[in-house]
């Protein structure tokens, strides 16, 4: 009991002095703190510059939240590895075969922080939007964790929440519209949905809910505004990690398009296709996505 005292003290002091620059020790605590702190700058960028020059506006926030989670990664979990995707060579694969002075630490570490200072850069530069977020994940080689992720937060500043895997949220997401009869509702992105999300909707009689960041959407169906996130055709494990991590935290189910697991801190960081939803939905959406990638 007074060890627990002891600890739980020490861990609530080091939350308690964010303000003098000490975070919260836990992973997932760490990363909820974290994915704040970069959403803060990034709302800091946005007032200072305004929208009459998106492209600019764009650049900065991306390089404004990219140095300050490099920063504190660096200053507070020195010895892991971070994968990003502003770094400069993040989108290079390293092939079997490849002289290893070209390898990525990443791919030799146990812990690797996999973060997307700014998911969905478009929708941050456009004045109004509140759909784009700061992911922080944390993989973790030797985790017991789904997909290996061991801690991740997805902060929407500009939605004033922020989710993460310290205190996941419950399962299952309410309202359970699509289960009680409504239609279904599939989030997907507003300027490059899956070229077969229209004929799957159609098929499923479901509605399409078109929304900006993979986090906002994969957050959409953790709270129950959407019944599934479906994406195909690009992306990079730094735009799915740290909200899949919380989805699958709370207990839904996520996977490929085509069923299978979803697998990160791989050399090649492409990771082109998800579908996030309840566990209910998931047999029969997966049929139905499979119909459209057969027709294809
Ligand atoms: N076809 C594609 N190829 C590569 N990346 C894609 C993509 N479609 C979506 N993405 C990325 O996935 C994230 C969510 O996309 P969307 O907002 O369209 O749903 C965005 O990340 P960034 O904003 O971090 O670049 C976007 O760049
Ligand atoms: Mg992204």
């Amino acid at each position: 009991m007074g060890e627990q005292t002891k600890v739980s003290a020490r861990v609530t002091g080091q939350r308690d002095g964010a303000d003098s620059g000490a975070p919260p020790v836990i992973d997932a605590a760490f990363a909820r703190w974290l994915a704040d702190r970069a959403g803060q700058e990034l709302l800091r960028v946005r007032a200072q510059m305004g929208h009459a020059d998106g492209k600019a506006l764009k650049a900065a926030g991306d390089k404004a939240a990219h140095d300050l989670l490099r920063a504190e990664l660096a200053r507070w979990r020195p010895a892991d590895a971070v994968l990003s995707e502003e770094d400069e060579h993040a989108r290079v694969a390293w092939r079997e075969g490849e002289p290893d002075t070209v390898r990525p630490d990443r791919l030799g570490a146990s812990r690797v922080w996999i973060v997307d200072p700014l998911d969905g850069t478009r929708e941050f530069s456009e004045e109004g939007r509140s759909d784009w977020a700061v992911h922080v994940a944390l993989w973790t080689a030797d985790s017991s964790s789904p997909a290996c992720l061991s801690a991740g937060a997805v902060a929407m500043p500009a939605q004033h929440r922020t989710i993460a895997t310290d205190n996941p949220p419950a399962y299952p997401p309410m309202p359970l519209e699509s289960a009680t009869g409504g239609a279904i509702r599939i989030a997907a992105s507003r300027t490059r949905p899956p070229a077969f999300v229209t004929a799957l909707a159609e098929d499923l009689g479901a509605e399409l809910v078109p929304m900006g960041s993979a986090g906002v959407k994969i957050a959409a169906v953790i709270s129950g505004e959407a019944d599934a996130y479906v994406h195909a055709g690009g992306q990079y494990e730094w735009d799915s990690a740290a909200p899949v991590a919380v989805a699958l935290a709370t207990g839904l189910h996520a996977s490929r398009v085509d069923g299978s697991p979803l697998v990160y801190n791989r050399a090649d960081p492409k990771l082109p296709d998800l579908v996030v939803c309840r566990k209910d939905l998931a047999p029969r959406l997966l049929a139905a996505i499979g119909k459209q990638l057969r027709t294809q």
